[in-house]
């Protein structure tokens, strides 16, 4: 099968509609890639729904790497993208660029994300020159929970939703390739999208974008400390695990597991040797 690129995602815009799944992991990259989505996303949503942390900021580079090099072992058509952690890219430009190469080198990704607007363009134009392949992301941005206060729509004012617009722009011109809209009015998202050039994928942004993001253990229902509006329950995983493990552990006790079909037996010869006078 052919593999997604940068070229593939572009072309979209405006033809055909961009899916993308996070994914922390082999077995579920594997999967997702096999359903056929375009991008998987190795979020740093990591930190919240696989290592338990109540924000994504403890999340480190190594997380990161450590996780992506599975999922990119897992994905053999779609597009790995990798988030760049909570100040992995505010130090200097320097140190983005050590950091970026790592995480390219490291893991086999074919790109970074990095949340922020026209404050973080001088950075991304240097990882595009680099040719490092960057998708942007603005409107809520979870690595600036502690400065917000929390995961609240953003865009509702006119100044709010034109300086989200003027982010969009500046992010095209440094040579962003794709941009992640989170939790903005489906009206400025639309605006956004028709203004420019590059797709958007939104996630609490509603249907007019270019695509669209979901946390997969949100979508298939393996994270259950919250729900947000935008999400979509395509499965309940939590139950179906937990139902799985309570048979399990019923038949253990009353050994209705393992039966003959789940054991080994030894040559009839060698039992009575070992065991025939017993
Ligand atoms: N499991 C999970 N899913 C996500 O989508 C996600 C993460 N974790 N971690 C990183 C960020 C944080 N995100 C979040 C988290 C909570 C809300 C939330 O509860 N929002 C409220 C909206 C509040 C308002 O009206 O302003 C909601 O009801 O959707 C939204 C995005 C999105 N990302
Ligand atoms: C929700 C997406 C866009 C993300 O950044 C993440 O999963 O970390
Ligand atoms: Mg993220």
């Amino acid at each position: 099968m052919k593999k997604v690129t940068t070229a593939t995602i572009r072309n979209k815009k405006g033809k055909e509609k961009i899916s993308v799944l996070t994914a922390y992991d082999y077995p579920t990259a594997k999967i997702l890639d096999e359903a056929g989505v375009d991008i998987l996303l190795v979020g740093d949503s990591l930190g919240m729904v696989v290592l338990g942390y109540d924000s994504t900021v403890p999340v480190t580079l190594s997380d990161m790497i450590h996780h992506g090099k599975a999922v990119v072992r897992g994905a053999s058509r779609a597009f790995v993208v990798v988030d760049m952690p909570f100040m992995s890219y505010h130090i200097s430009i320097a140190d983005t660029m050590k950091n970026a190469a790592e995480i390219m080198q490291k893991t086999g990704a074919a790109s970074v994300k990095l949340e922020g607007g026209v404050e973080i363009c001088d950075t991304i134009s240097a990882l595009t020159n680099a040719g490092i392949p960057v998708m942007g992301h603005i409107g809520l941005l979870p690595q600036s929970v502690n400065q917000v206060g929390g995961y609240s729509i953003q865009g509702k004012t006119v100044d709010a939703a034109n300086k989200l617009l003027q982010d969009a722009i500046a992010l095209e011109q440094a040579g962003a390739y794709a941009i992640v809209l989170e939790c903005i009015p489906y009206q400025l998202a639309k605006a956004i999208t028709e203004q420019i050039g590059i797709p958007t994928i939104g996630i609490g942004a509603g249907v007019h974008c270019d695509g669209q993001v979901l946390v997969t253990n949100d979508m298939l229902g393996l994270y259950d400390n919250f729900t947000p509006k935008f999400v979509r329950q395509y499965t309940k995983l939590h139950e179906s695990i937990k139902e799985g493990a309570k048979q399990y552990i019923e038949e253990v006790r009353t050994e209705a597991f393992p039966t003959m079909e789940h054991s080994f037996e030894m040559k009839n010869d060698v039992y009575l040797k070992l065991y025939g006078g017993k």
